[in-house]
């Protein structure tokens, strides 16, 4: 497993051992206590799996107030994305920056994304599948989002976006997002 840092401390991709035979491939997808070494020490709690199937789906920017802040483990089993982290932690060095990370089924490529980060993602294929573990549960009413065409953000997609939810059309800039995320070395 090799775990990378990115421009956006605290967010990682990681790249796990992937074993190819003439059978196909084996692979660790999620190995807890290699984390653990990286200083990843999350108890993740939920498995979630979505499928968007047409190209350009946008989902997000989403984030969960405290107490229901998640931190989510983010890989792609069919398909490929554009992930994307935007820091929204009061007081960070990076704040308001975004990081964008292709992760596709066949590059393997996972992305941590910690609290404190809004995370969304466009799809670039059809039928695209992703599957991420989060260490706190789904809150309805901790659920908040931001544009994710904030001018401010300025998140270069890779593609316009097709697809959007009704309620991913209408989240607030970032600046008049309701977060009380702030920054702690
Ligand atoms: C996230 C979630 C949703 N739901 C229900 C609520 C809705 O009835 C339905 C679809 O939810 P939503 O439209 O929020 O799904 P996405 O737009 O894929 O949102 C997710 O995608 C972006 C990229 C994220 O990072 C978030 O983890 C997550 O918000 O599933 C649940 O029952 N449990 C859950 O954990």
């Amino acid at each position: 497993m090799i775990v990378s840092d990115t421009g956006l401390p605290g967010v990682k991709v990681i790249e796990p051992a992937c074993f190819q035979d003439e059978r196909g491939f084996f692979m660790e997808s999620y190995n807890r206590d290699q984390l653990l070494g990286h200083g990843i020490a999350n108890l993740f709690i939920q498995d979630n799996h979505s499928l968007s199937v047409l190209p350009g789906t946008l989902r997000g920017l989403h984030y969960q107030l405290d107490p229901s802040a998640q931190t989510k483990l983010v890989r792609v089993v069919a398909g490929s994305i554009f992930d994307v982290a935007v820091d929204i932690r009061r007081g960070s060095p990076t704040f308001g920056r975004w990081e964008g990370f292709a992760l596709s089924a066949s590059n393997k490529k996972q992305l941590l994304v910690p609290r404190g980060f809004a995370h969304g993602f466009v799809t670039l294929e059809a039928n695209t599948e992703v599957c991420y573990k989060v260490d706190a549960g789904y809150s309805q009413s901790d659920d908040r989002g931001i544009a994710w065409n904030d001018p401010e953000i300025g998140i270069a997609w890779p593609l316009d976006p097709t697809v959007l939810s009704a309620k991913d059309a209408k989240h607030p800039l970032l600046r008049d997002a309701e977060n009380h995320f702030t920054y702690s070395r």
